[in-house]
Formats: C-alpha cells, sequence, structure tokens
C-alpha cells in the first residue's frame, strides 16, 4: 500500500510537487509520467526516500518515508535516471561490492549475480564498467538494485536512451517481475506506448500537480469516448458533401467520427458520393494524446 496525502516539495522558492495525493494498494506496475519538469524525479525521489518533502505525508508499507527512510531501504531497489556506475570495476565485482553493503554472503552474493544477468541476458565477459554499451549499463544498473530481493522498485525511467529491442526487453522483464515475483514497480517513462503497455496504474503530473490518475480504462473513460477512424475510397471525393472534414492518408480517405449519430452520417454521405468504405477502427485516445489534451 503506497499512499500520499498533501505531498509537497519546494526547490527555494519554486514549487516541483503541489499537494499531490494519491493511494495505490495492489502489487502492480505504477506508471507515472508528464511533460518534462513535470515532477516526476522529484515524486519518485521522495517517495524513494532520498529527498524529503516540504510538506505531507508519505506512508508505503506501512513505513512513513518521511520519518523512517532507512527502514524503507531494506525493501526498496532505486534505479536513478542516470546511474554513475563504477566505471574500472568488472560487472562481478561491482554487484559483489553491493552484495557486501547489503550484507549478503559472497556465495549467495555470486549466485544472485549469476541468475540476475542470466535473466538480463547479459554477458558482461569480465569487462569492466567503463566498457560496456549504455543498454549493458542499464542492465547492470537494474541487476544491483535487484541484488538484495526488494519487494518494491522505484524505477525513473529504466528505458531511456535503449534502442528498441533492449528497451522492449526490460519492459518485457518488468512485467515480468510483476507477474512471477509479485513486486511492485513504480517508474516514470517518455515512452507512452510502453507505459499503456505494461502499466496498471497511471498518474499523469502537470507542473507538479496531479492531472490526472487511474487504470488505462478510468484515463480513456475521463479523456474522451470512443471515436472511429471511417476508411473509404472514392474516384471523385468532390462529391462528397463540403462540411465532411477528411485526410488522404496511402489513396485512401479517412473522417473521424466522434459518435455513434456522426459515424452513420459519415457512412451515408460515402455512400451517396459513390465511395466505397474500406474499414472503421474504433479508438480510445491514447496516453500520448491524454498528455497533448493537458498540455505543458
Ligand atoms: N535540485 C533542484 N533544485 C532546483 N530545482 C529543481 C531541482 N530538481 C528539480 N528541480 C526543478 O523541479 C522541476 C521538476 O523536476 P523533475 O526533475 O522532477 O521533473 P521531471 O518530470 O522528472 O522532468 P524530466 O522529464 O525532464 O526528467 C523542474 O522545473 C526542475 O527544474
Amino acid at each position: 500500500m503506497i499512499e500520499a496525502r498533501g505531498l509537497v516539495k519546494d526547490y527555494g522558492t519554486f514549487r516541483a510537487l503541489d499537494e499531490v495525493s494519491f493511494s495505490f494498494d495492489d502489487p502492480g506496475i505504477f506508471g507515472i509520467i508528464g511533460h518534462n519538469g513535470a515532477g516526476k524525479t522529484t515524486l519518485l525521489k521522495c517517495m524513494a526516500g532520498l529527498i524529503q518533502p516540504t510538506a505531507g505525508d508519505l506512508v508505503i508499507e506501512g513505513i512513513d518515508v518521511r520519518r523512517n527512510p532507512a527502514r524503507l531501504k531494506e525493501m526498496l531497489g532505486y534505479l536513478p535516471e542516470e546511474s554513475r556506475l563504477y566505471e574500472t570495476m568488472t560487472v562481478e565485482s561491482y554487484l559483489r561490492f553491493f552484495g557486501d553493503i547489503y550484507g549478503i554472503p559472497a556465495d549467495e552474493c555470486r549466485i544472485r549475480s549469476d541468475k540476475l544477468l542470466s535473466s538480463l541476458k547479459l554477458d558482461p565477459q569480465g569487462k569492466r564498467i567503463g566498457e560496456l554499451s549504455k543498454g549493458m549499463r542499464r542492465k547492470v544498473a537494474i541487476a544491483r538494485s535487484l541484488l538484495h530481493k526488494p519487494s518494491l522498485l522505484i524505477y525513473d525511467e529504466p528505458t531511456s536512451g535503449l534502442d528498441p529491442m533492449t528497451s522492449r526487453y526490460i519492459i518485457g522483464y518488468l512485467a515480468h517481475l510483476r507477474d512471477t515475483m509479485q513486486k511492485t514497480i513504480l517508474l516514470s517513462a517518455h515512452n507512452l506506448y510502453q507505459v499503456e503497455e505494461i502499466c496498471d496504474r497511471v498518474l499523469i503530473l502537470r507542473q507538479g500537480k496531479i492531472a490526472a490518475f487511474g487504470t488505462m480504462d478510468e484515463l480513456r473513460e475521463q479523456f474522451g469516448s470512443l471515436s472511429y477512424h471511417i476508411r473509404f475510397v472514392t474516384a471523385d471525393p468532390s462529391a462528397l458533401p463540403h462540411s465532411l472534414s477528411f485526410e488522404e492518408e496511402s489513396g485512401e480517405y479517412v473522417v473521424i467520427a466522434e459518435s455513434m449519430d456522426d459515424l452513420n452520417s459519415v457512412t451515408a454521405a460515402v455512400a451517396s458520393a459513390g465511395g466505397t468504405l474500406r474499414g472503421i477502427e474504433s479508438r480510445y485516445p491514447s496516453l500520448e494524446e491524454m498528455l497533448l489534451m493537458i498540455g505543458k
């Protein structure tokens, strides 16, 4: 159970989080999205106990994060937006170093590291961290965040800067951590298709305030109803009613109808102008469209 009540974070006179309140009590993946500077990293850092909120309450799994951030660290794996790894260490010695910090015995640490590296499909071949690619380094940072078997993961842009294949692999891996290991994952991301794909709940921040919060279905309901994308061909588009606004896409015409009545009148108009329907697709607004509606 995660509960934030009236969370405020000021950096000097600038208010980065402004009375943020939400609660989230199921295990699952919780996405935080928003334009640049909306306050995502600030909120994640507050939840990880890395910075102190200026005001408000934050309770995670019964732990009062403001008063007892050290207790939270035992159950938390944190992945910062940019991980500073120790460049001259090998991956194995880096994970062993963190295993020591967590008090994991050397043998157990080796077993866990091997397992994590293999499940992340990372074969460092004795290389030093400074010699690894960006995607490999991100995987090392993820392995480090999981070494002490935390139940809660806070990941700031886990796939930023990764190629599509690595990025897809990481997203699949996070879904696996939720589905087979029952981890709760809080993440921020700019790739909204990925958020839409794996997040059970999404919080949209705008200028430090909550603009929307809910499951994808709840957000779709909040941001608008179903629309219908009608595709058709016609030899004579000038025969269509002038009021009909359409676009041309790869030799077909597309009209967006906002209601069933609209859909009926568009299809009737296409038929009477001698056109032929090619398809009707029903669509809810995507997260990207929601974010554009909210504005900066
Ligand atoms: N240490 C700081 N001192 C002063 N202002 C800060 C500090 N950290 C963040 N801010 C400001 O707080 C606001 C929110 O920043 P934050 O990094 O939380 O946004 P974000 O949503 O994570 O942005 P991005 O998507 O660009 O990573 C920004 O206006 C930023 O300039």
